[in-house]
């Protein structure tokens, strides 16, 4: 996909041509097609005239240059009188109408290809973003993106199409036209040209517009998003009237920019016709005054095309219009493709990793979000299958070092190192495909229980009996068994049926199902009873010996067990060593552990 072009006719099309191809050829092709049996099928009337003016046969008549078409009747063996032209223009309307028929049949398709390719593109741009790229984004901004701005993208691209259909039909009557009375079809041209200045001006404020909307369509995007995410808390402190306040801001900004373009659109409108008819009025006038000897039934075939061509103007300026007024979307979602392509992940090796990691070790880290140092001369070291703890006060650091371990954050300078592999050429989704992550923030989906614990496989035999002990082992058993559905249980959105407890043992089941080689369990039992705690902590001590295990816990009390603790603050590890060692020899550590008796 093209999305370095210039804003300007080519410069469009080539960015259409890059998702549709030489498809587009067929359609354009398609398009003057219906434009040339219109103008044909039209033109054919010429005869009809000339029979009723000059009340003889059809070839006989002087009509300018348009004889050619009696002529070619003629040829063709078709009888020239009343009744064998018509048949003849019903034939050439009912071709077509078949070839409009498939044209209609294309577009659609079109359109199927045309979202379908862009949707799947963006989101595959999505899945290869970083992580610290992500950061740079903006969540309405992503959903404006992938959902209303695809559409009016393709609104885009059909106004620009069809303008050029209907530029097709106006070139064939306007050469229909010239050849029938050339001095007055110039006249009507050069004056068109001058009107359609008028409307220049229109089309550019509308333009610019367009664009404006584009952003405030972002922007609400961002604010519903937060809105219907954090609706219990905004409900529950009565903020959501204030919040509401921020949304119907941003709902009437949009909505005054539309105004403003509904405005245009219906100046240009209103415009198109009068305008039109002055122009062609002035032109008789001019012709008759100054041209006393015209001729006028070639005047008046001339007069016949241009009417029919105002209709076809008329679509052509809406056309354009719709075109104009969808270009912010192109612009934007052009650039958010780019902004995307420029955060892509490195892509490291192609190799699949190892099941086994291996040891992990960490030299001279350094972290820094801006200008702003986050962790500094950080070396540790984490052996195969060990469990390691990182604890220290909040906002310390420990989450970013987590997210450095497993590869959502490069460091700012020093290395990484997993199985003695340097963790930037490594094949980062192969890696992850081994981690088991369980955030603060437990991350439960709106679905079944089933599918939140197996991310979504298929029911069978072992996926079941996997299932039964990844929620067996997250101590979720009971609560499973007491609900009317089971394990069908929908859990609603981020959770919202079911306590902060039992979103955290989902979260927990999810990632003992997928069987990995590296857990982070980032505070993954803060919000469990001291009951369920242990019992989990029971379970997750299985893993002891058999997985690397990295946890990051507050309550210090479930670290007991780490073989190595490493304790964080002022941006480094002040200190290391085992619960017990740690006890006897580091003042830092048993400050924190005394800052939680009581
Ligand atoms: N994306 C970000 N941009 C800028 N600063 C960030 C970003 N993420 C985290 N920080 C800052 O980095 C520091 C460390 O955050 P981190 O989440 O690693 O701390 P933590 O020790 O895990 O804290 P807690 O125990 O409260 O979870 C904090 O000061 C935080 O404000």
């Amino acid at each position: 996909m093209n999305t370095d072009f210039k804003y300007g006719f080519w410069g469009y099309f080539r960015f259409y041509y890059s998702i549709l191809g030489s498809r587009l050829y067929l359609f354009i092709a398609l398009n003057i097609l219906v434009g040339l049996l219109d103008g044909v099928g039209l033109a054919l009337f010429v005869p009809l005239i000339t029979m009723l003016f000059d009340s003889g046969a059809a070839g006989s008549g002087s009509i300018g240059n348009v004889k050619y078409l009696s002529d070619a009747l003629a040829a063709l063996n078709i009888p020239l009188n009343m009744s064998g032209i018509l048949l003849v223009v019903a034939l050439l309307f009912s071709v077509k109408g078949l070839i409009r028929f498939i044209q209609m049949q294309f577009f659609f398709r079109m359109r199927f290809l045309f979202i379908k390719k862009i949707r799947a593109a963006m989101l595959q741009q999505l899945n290869d973003i970083s992580y610290s790229g992500f950061l740079q984004l903006d969540a309405g901004k992503i959903q404006n993106n992938l959902t209303t701005e695809i559409s009016n993208l393709f609104a885009s691209m059909s106004g620009y199409f069809y303008t050029i259909q209907y530029a097709g039909i106006l070139i064939t009557y306007y050469l229909l036209a010239f050849a029938a009375n050339f001095q007055f079809a110039t006249l009507v041209i050069i004056s068109g040209v001058l009107s359609n200045l008028l409307f220049k001006k229109v089309f550019s404020k509308t333009q610019k517009l367009s664009g404006d909307v584009s952003q405030k369509g972002n922007f609400f995007s961002s604010f519903l998003i937060q809105a219907v995410t954090h609706f219990r808390y905004l409900k529950a402190t009565n903020y959501f009237k204030r919040y509401l306040k921020k949304l119907r801001t941003v709902v009437d900004e949009t909505e005054q920019l539309n105004l403003k373009m509904g405005r245009l659109q219906a100046l240009s409108e209103g415009m198109k016709e009068p305008v039109a008819i002055i122009v062609i009025g002035t032109v008789i006038y001019i012709q008759f005054r100054f041209f006393p000897g015209s001729n006028k039934s070639t005047i008046l075939v001339s007069l016949l095309l241009f009417y029919r061509s105002l209709s076809q103007l008329s679509l052509l300026q809406t056309s354009w219009q719709h075109f104009i007024q969808n270009t912010g979307s192109v612009r934007s979602v052009t650039r958010m493709i780019k902004q995307m392509n420029q955060l892509r992940e490195p892509p490291g090796t192609l190799q699949e990793e190892p099941a086994d990691i291996g040891s992990i070790e960490l030299t001279d880290v350094a972290v820094q979000y801006d200008t702003m140092t986050i962790l500094e001369n950080v070396s540790l070291s984490i052996p195969l299958n060990q469990t390691v703890a990182f604890v220290g006060e909040s906002g310390s650091g420990k989450t970013t070092l987590a997210h450095v371990i497993i590869g959502l954050i490069p460091p700012t300078s020093g290395s990484v190192l997993i199985g003695n592999r340097s963790i930037e050429t490594m094949n980062l989704p192969s890696y992850r495909d081994k981690i088991g992550y369980i955030a603060q923030d437990p991350v439960v989906f709106n679905d079944t229980i089933f599918n939140n614990v197996t991310f979504f496989a298929p029911p069978s035999p072992e996926n079941n009996a996997r299932f039964r002990n990844a929620v067996r082992d997250a101590s979720l058993e009971t609560f499973i068994a007491s609900l009317p559905n089971r394990e069908q249980t929908h859990v609603g959105d981020n959770g919202i049926y079911i306590s902060g407890g039992q979103k955290q043992r989902l979260s927990i089941a999810r990632e003992l199902y997928k069987n990995c080689s590296l857990f982070v369990l980032d505070e993954a039992t803060s919000a469990l009873d001291s009951a369920t705690e242990n019992s989990i902590q029971q379970n997750l001590d299985l893993l002891h010996g058999n997985r690397t295990v990295i946890i990051i816990a507050h309550r210090l009390a479930t670290i007991k067990k780490a073989d190595i603790i490493y304790v964080i603050k002022n941006k480094t590890i002040q200190a290391r060593g085992t619960f017990d060692t740690l006890s006897r020899e580091s003042e830092l550590f048993r400050n924190m552990i005394a800052a939680q008796q009581y």
